[in-house]
């Protein structure tokens, strides 16, 4: 089967391009400059609070108000009703991550399609080797997948902070799914993250690229690594915190305006305050509270025995704390033979 995703701007449902605005009397040339701010989509700009947007070059005050106004014609964001809400959740576009076990314990009871949230922020943290680079690739081939079959029939944006990009291990979950290796690699845009100013950069990029075509899926791995080599110490610690929390709101920006589902990893730290003293080897995610209150939904992944892996809910806003036996193997993430789990 060969899997090529809709070059279209226009996909239906989509977000609109900033130019759009053109018809409502905001002239070319401010559209450019949002654009090359990186507002690329008119729910960037309606989301974004007017003093920001004043701070791009050739943005004043009345404009500011003027371009705020005509989006908010664009862009509902007045009340809705639950029912409305709960209906758009348990319609909610999901992507699998190969193992029925995992997508289970990440579906909740309420919902039709189980597995990695859209429009949210899902980190997978653990300790090195469970899998968390492993996910990463293959949730960049089942993001592609037709919605029937578990995907969100979208592209790939993968950002590597540690090198860890292999494409054959791509390749080897196309093959699995019966999809055309070369088609499933073009639809990944793959980037190496340098420093944490260039990671944030990156999204800039990321955000250009999501107006232009249709992308499900945007990787960070791993979020923290840069910033642990590039910020040391307590003395910058907070400076590290404000640099993360701005990069995670562009992250929460992309997930909202794109409908995108944001995966990123983690790396874990041994607990020394407050740990349970009946747990005999506590960890714990790095990047603070920051970074908890960002992700919706949080995995930890344990090693379990031979192959198997176990993931743990640690945290999320309606998923009880439950946990799934999987295994990874040469086609990628999957459920253990019953004899493993
Ligand atoms: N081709 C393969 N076939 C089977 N298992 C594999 C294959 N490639 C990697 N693995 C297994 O995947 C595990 C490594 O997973 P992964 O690199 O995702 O870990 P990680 O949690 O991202 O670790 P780190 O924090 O070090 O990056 C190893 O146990 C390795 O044996």
């Amino acid at each position: 089967m060969s899997q090529n995703i809709e070059e279209d701007a226009e996909y239906a449902s989509g977000p609109s391009l900033v130019s759009k605005l053109q018809e409502c009397g905001i002239t070319p040339g401010d559209c450019q400059k949002l654009e090359m701010a990186g507002y690329h989509t008119i729910e960037s700009v309606a989301f974004t609070p007017k003093k920001h947007l004043m701070t791009v070059k050739g943005i004043s005050d009345a404009k500011a108000d003027k371009i705020l106004q005509e989006c908010s014609k664009f862009v509902s964001m007045g009340f809705t009703t639950a029912t409305e809400v709960h209906a758009r959740r348990a319609d909610l576009i999901t992507v699998t991550t190969g193992s029925r076990n995992l997508d289970t314990i990440l579906g909740g009871q309420w919902r039709l399609r189980r597995g990695i949230e859209t429009g949210a922020i899902t980190e997978l943290f653990g300790e090195f080797r469970t899998g968390k680079s492993q996910l990463c690739h293959q949730l960049a081939v089942t993001c592609q997948l037709p919605i029937s079959m578990g995907g969100a029939e979208g592209k790939c944006l993968y950002i590597d902070t540690e090198g860890t990009f292999r494409p054959v291990r791509i390749l080897a979950v196309a093959e699995r799914y019966g999809l055309n290796g070369q088609d499933v690699l073009d639809n990944v845009a793959y980037a190496r993250a340098y420093n944490a100013d260039h990671q944030q950069q990156l999204l800039i990029h990321a955000s250009a690229m999501m107006a232009e075509s249709k992308f499900a899926l945007l990787i960070i791995d791993s979020a923290m690594n840069l910033y642990r080599t590039d910020f040391s110490g307590r003395g910058e610690l907070s400076a590290r915190q404000m640099h993360l929390a701005k990069f995670l709101r562009n992250l929460m920006r992309l997930a909202d305006e794109y409908g995108i589902a944001v995966v990123i990893t983690n790396q874990v730290v041994a607990q020394v305050d407050g740990a349970n003293p009946y747990n005999p080897d506590p960890k714990k995610p790095i990047g603070g509270n920051i970074l908890a209150h960002a992700s919706t939904t949080r995995l930890f992944l344990k090693k379990g025995r031979g192959t198997t892996r176990v993931a743990k809910i640690y945290d999320s806003p309606c998923l009880p704390e439950s946990d799934a036996t999987y295994n990874i193997g040469a086609d990628g993430i999957g459920d253990p033979a019953e004899e493993d789990s």
